[in-house]
């Protein structure tokens, strides 16, 4: 079954299932221990003669982003940021057939108010940083791609996707029950225009590989095998572009979208921790869940 058609399964299911307080666990269905492990979620290859890092993102099964998987990036690409030798940053993913299956929804079920905002203010982290990033930075996205890792192509300078049509991209909140916040919007609206954000944000659209260059969610699309050299070519040309002009360009782009978020933080945590943690919100991510296991069988 499609997500698509088991999301609306997930609607008519929604009153068969039982109901449970407010901040209060359910029973735990789901193995919440997937994305302890102690092995790194992120590897990153840093060529000193090219000014470029490639960082794959090898987080098993799918790139969720956890809290874990969102500290270690944020190391990652902090570290990078400070060495002035590198100049790109190329995001990929060692995981078949997934660029990232965007957040954890394993961090946003059954946790606590306190948790929910830790995980939070991780999320926001790794936007502002990428955003923010004085780095050219590229997506080379050799995999589906929803919500969250959506954001996180859409955050950097540049998409290359691979071009096999089973692959989707796009921000699905709205299918799942639950709103792309502001930031994830206005990144969006910045990339692919006003009418196309709201039309796809309010469906929960996903789009396959052509779907998404058409409408300039995507820059560029290429065979699978052919992504890292493409993603380098690409970045070539970027390199060429005086650092200073470029960033200051990029900036001047950015800042309002990064201020917006920057003088709203404490809010938007506020926000996400009230509405995630209600019963009916909690109701729709485990119904979500259970059709994610199910689908295998
Ligand atoms: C008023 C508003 C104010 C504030 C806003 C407040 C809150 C809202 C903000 C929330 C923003 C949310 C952003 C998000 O990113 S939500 C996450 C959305 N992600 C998805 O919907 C993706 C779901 N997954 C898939 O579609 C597929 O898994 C995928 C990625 C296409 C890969 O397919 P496939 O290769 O077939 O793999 P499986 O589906 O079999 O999955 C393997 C394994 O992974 C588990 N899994 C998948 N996705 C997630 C996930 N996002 N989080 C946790 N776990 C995930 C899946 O259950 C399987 O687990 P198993 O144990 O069975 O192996």
């Amino acid at each position: 079954m499609s997500l698509r058609a088991a999301t609306r399964v997930t609607r008519s299911l929604s009153g068969l299932l039982p109901r449970w307080g407010h901040g209060q666990a359910p029973p735990l269905l789901f193995s919440q221990q997937r994305n302890n492990s102690t092995s790194p979620k992120i590897r990153v290859e840093f060529n000193p003669t090219s000014g470029v890092a490639v960082m794959h993102m090898q987080s098993p099964p799918v790139n969720s982003l956890s809290l874990d998987f969102l500290t270690e990036f944020c190391i990652g690409l902090e570290k990078l940021e400070m060495d002035k030798g590198c100049r790109g940053l190329i995001i990929t993913s060692s995981q078949p057939k997934v660029f990232s299956a965007g957040l954890d929804i394993l961090e946003m079920y059954g946790k606590s108010p306190e948790r929910c905002g830790e995980f939070w203010k991780a999320v926001q982290e790794m936007w502002l940083k990428l955003y923010g990033s004085d780095m050219i930075t590229i997506a080379a996205i050799n995999g589906s791609s929803p919500a969250g890792g959506c954001l996180m192509a859409l955050t950097c300078d540049y998409r290359i996707m691979a071009d096999q049509p089973r692959y989707t991209i796009g921000l699905n909140e709205t299918l799942l029950g639950i709103v792309a916040p502001f930031w994830f919007k206005d990144t969006m609206a910045n990339t692919v225009g006003h009418r196309t954000t709201e039309m796809a944000l309010q469906l929960g659209l996903l789009y396959d590989p052509s779907e998404a260059l058409n409408v300039g969610l995507v820059d560029q699309l290429v065979p699978e095998d052919q992504i890292l050299s493409a993603a380098t070519q690409t970045m070539t040309k970027w390199l060429a572009i005086p650092d200073h002009a470029r960033q200051i360009t990029k900036s001047m782009m950015r800042k309002p979208t990064i201020d917006r978020l920057t003088s709203n933080r404490e809010a938007d945590i506020q926000n996400f921790v009230n509405f995630i943690t209600k019963d009916s919100i909690q109701k729709s991510l485990r119904a979500y869940l259970e059709i994610l296991k199910k689908k295998k069988t």
